[in-house]
């Protein structure tokens, strides 16, 4: 198991496959990348994560963007099924989900992890910029039919906007044998005005959660986040700002829609173009950029933020 210079294995490739969305939310740190009209072509992707898996790594999430936007996704999750991965998962915000969800599954993967920051229209409409409610419960309900396990529901928490619907959402998730994931929201420059007004910390939503808590687990290998299990169902929460345990935790390496290593979420100073390689037929080229990139990883919160 290959690891950087801080000690994190590498363990899990987390691919945008578009930047394009088909809806509009305002925070969207769009995975952290850069506009661009180029979108890796479905072989790009598969000899990417060839690579990817003989450095010993065995998860991939697809994420975008919004996924289901690409017409050819049901391929590109074959094709990374053919690779013998230990898990394949998608993060989307389910609006195109109930027509994908069974061809997904036949395809290949193996769960996936839905947006949903509120059951309530209006505010849904609010954040997202569409009236796509019923649709991404749809696609919801679809993807537990289709045997996709776990579905895990992405909520972000927006001060004085959907902060009061955790256990609305609790509950959504306990009827529908759902996770319910909490999210922090993340500074990024194009969202700090937005910032400014709608973070809100976890601490007192974390600390409700724990009172109520048959068992809590931590996710070693993934930031080292909590679940906590309560009535038989779960809840996990991820807390990135300024967190520099989550940052110790990080085990992933992210690949942008433009075919560029991206070692770190909130950087873009570091990348590594993937393009050049990928016109050579051997994966020797491809390689030695797995290890740069792998090298070129820091901690972003913590004291090696800098270190180069
Ligand atoms: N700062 C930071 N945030 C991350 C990282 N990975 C995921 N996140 C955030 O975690 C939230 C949930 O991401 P998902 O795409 O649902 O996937 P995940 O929960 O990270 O991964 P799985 O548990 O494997 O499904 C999103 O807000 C992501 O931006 C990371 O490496 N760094
Ligand atoms: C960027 S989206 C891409 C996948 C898909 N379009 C979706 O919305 O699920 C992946 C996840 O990042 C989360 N996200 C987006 N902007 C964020 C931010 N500023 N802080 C924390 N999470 C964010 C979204 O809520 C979503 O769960
Ligand atoms: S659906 Fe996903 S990618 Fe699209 S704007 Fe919302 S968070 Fe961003
Ligand atoms: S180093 Fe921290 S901020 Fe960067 S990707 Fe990893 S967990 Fe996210």
């Amino acid at each position: 198991m290959i690891k950087d210079r801080f000690g994190r294995p590498i363990k899990s490739l987390r691919i945008s496959v578009t930047r394009r969305c088909n809806l509009n939310c305002i925070y969207c740190h769009k995975e952290g990348t850069l506009p661009t009209n180029y979108e890796m072509s479905k072989e790009e992707i598969y000899r990417i994560c060839k690579v990817a898996k003989e450095f010993d790594i065995n998860k991939v999430k697809i994420t975008g963007g919004e996924p289901l936007i690409r017409k050819d996704i049901v391929e590109i999750i074959s094709a990374l099924n053919s690779l013998n991965f230990k898990d394949i998962s998608m993060t989307t915000n389910g609006v195109y989900l109930k027509n994908y969800a069974y061809k997904l599954k036949k395809a290949g993967l193996d769960r996936i992890n839905v947006s949903l920051d509120s059951l309530k229209n209006h505010i849904y409409k609010s954040i997202t910029g569409k009236d796509f409610l019923d649709k991404v419960k749809e696609g919801i309900s679809k993807a537990i039919e289709a045997g996709l396990h776990p579905v895990k529901i992405n909520m972000l928490i927006l001060k004085d906007i959907n902060e009061n619907e955790v256990w609305d959402l609790f509950e959504f998730c306990k009827e529908h044998g759902a996770i319910l994931q909490i999210i922090e929201l993340v500074k990024i420059d194009d969202n700090s005005d937005y910032f400014e007004k709608y973070y809100k910390s976890l601490d007192s939503i974390e600390e409700e959660i724990r009172k109520k808590a048959e068992k809590v687990m931590e996710r070693k290998f993934m930031h080292g986040r909590k679940k906590y299990f309560i009535d038989g169902s779960e809840i996990e929460i991820v807390r990135p700002m300024d967190n520099s345990v989550f940052c110790a935790n990080c085990t992933r390496l992210r690949i942008t829609p433009d075919a560029k290593i991206k070692p770190c979420l909130l950087r873009n100073d570091n990348l590594v173009d993937l393009k050049p390689a990928l016109k050579c037929k051997s994966n020797y080229m491809l390689k030695k950029l797995f290890i740069e990139a792998i090298h070129r990883r820091s901690p972003y919160f913590g004291k090696y933020k800098y270190v180069v």
